[in-house]
């Protein structure tokens, strides 16, 4: 047992944020509930995703985009390779990006999305669901600036036009195929500055604790694990951590299901300075370099097999 914080973003978020700010200093993961993401979009996205992977193998690769490290679309299993690891994770995954107007200064940074013209319906709910989680994003990154002693809304700025991904994800039944040594989601950490996690009551999903323990995540069903990424670590010079996860291979009667998931991966905006905060820095300390949130996402593109 742990105790990372279950937290129901009901409250007022001046009294969530230090029970929500001392779970992400301690394990970077806190559970979220009461959260104002409809279960019934909910509902209707993990059918539409399940709907998505069970399309033939030609239709899905039809949606891969070459070049765009993934970023929109569809990533085959098999793809992505965790830092440092040695073998492919065991999952494919599809990605919903942000939409901006042609000639917007950011566009550049973020490709069309495009939508499976199977699933009619799939444009209209993920574009809500991204809708959705960034106004619970919004929520939780209040909480975490009135936890750091900043202005409530110090984030406005950095996230607006962020590069913001949703990722569906399915792992497949485990079968014979599974290379020795892999699992569904090698050991990893998240790149981005927050993450909103969808789906991870189907148990798998570990941290790595300060003590090296794994240590399994198990919200209860509808409810988010909101974990801090590597760009809000960065930024708060490891006050708040982002913690190492892995998603395991299950046993018994669950290998031979399959798990969906889906992450909401909150960025900064491309042209955003990541410079470690005042207040998280103490005297003889020596913080991070500053660095533009694009190019430590290109950086860490490239160790992890997309860019
Ligand atoms: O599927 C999950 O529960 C977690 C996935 C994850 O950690 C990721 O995609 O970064
Ligand atoms: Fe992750």
């Amino acid at each position: 047992m742990t105790d990372i914080a279950s937290i129901s973003l009901a409250r007022p978020l001046g009294d969530i944020a230090d029970e929500l700010g001392r779970s992400f200093a301690e394990y970077g993961f806190a559970i979220v509930r009461n959260h104002t993401i409809p279960q019934d979009l909910i509902d209707r996205a993990e059918e539409l995703a399940k709907a998505f992977f069970e399309l033939p193998e030609d239709v899905k690769r039809s949606y891969k985009i070459e070049g765009s490290a993934g970023a929109r679309g569809y990533t085959p299993f098999g793809t992505e390779i965790a830092k440092d690891a040695a073998v492919h994770d065991l999952k494919e995954f599809w990605h919903v990006g942000r939409a901006l107007p042609e000639g917007h200064p950011l566009a550049r940074f973020m490709p069309p999305n495009v939508w499976p013209a199977e699933l009619p319906e799939f444009r209209d709910v993920f574009e809500r669901l991204f809708t959705e989680f960034e106004n619970t994003g919004d929520k939780v990154l209040r909480a975490i600036a009135i936890h750091l002693g900043q202005p409530e809304d110090y984030f406005t700025s950095p996230v607006e036009d962020g590069n913001s991904v949703m990722r569906l994800l399915h792992y497949p039944p485990l079968g014979d195929a599974a290379p020795e040594g892999a699992i569904r989601a090698a050991a990893h950490g998240d790149i981005n500055t927050i993450t909103l996690l969808l789906g991870a009551e189907e148990a798998g999903l570990e941290l790595l604790d300060k003590q090296g323990n794994w240590v399994p995540v198990s919200p209860p069903k509808g409810a988010l694990a909101v974990n801090v990424g590597d760009m809000l670590e960065r930024l708060t010079n490891g006050r708040l951590r982002s913690t190492t996860h892995r998603v395991v291979n299950p046993a018994g009667e669950a290998a031979r299901r399959s798990r969906y998931s889906m992450p909401f991966f909150l960025h900064f905006r491309p042209d955003f300075r990541i410079e470690a905060l005042e207040q998280c820095v103490s005297e003889g300390e020596t913080p991070p370099e500053p660095i533009l949130a694009e190019d430590f996402l290109q950086q860490r593109l490239r160790e992890i097999g997309l860019a």
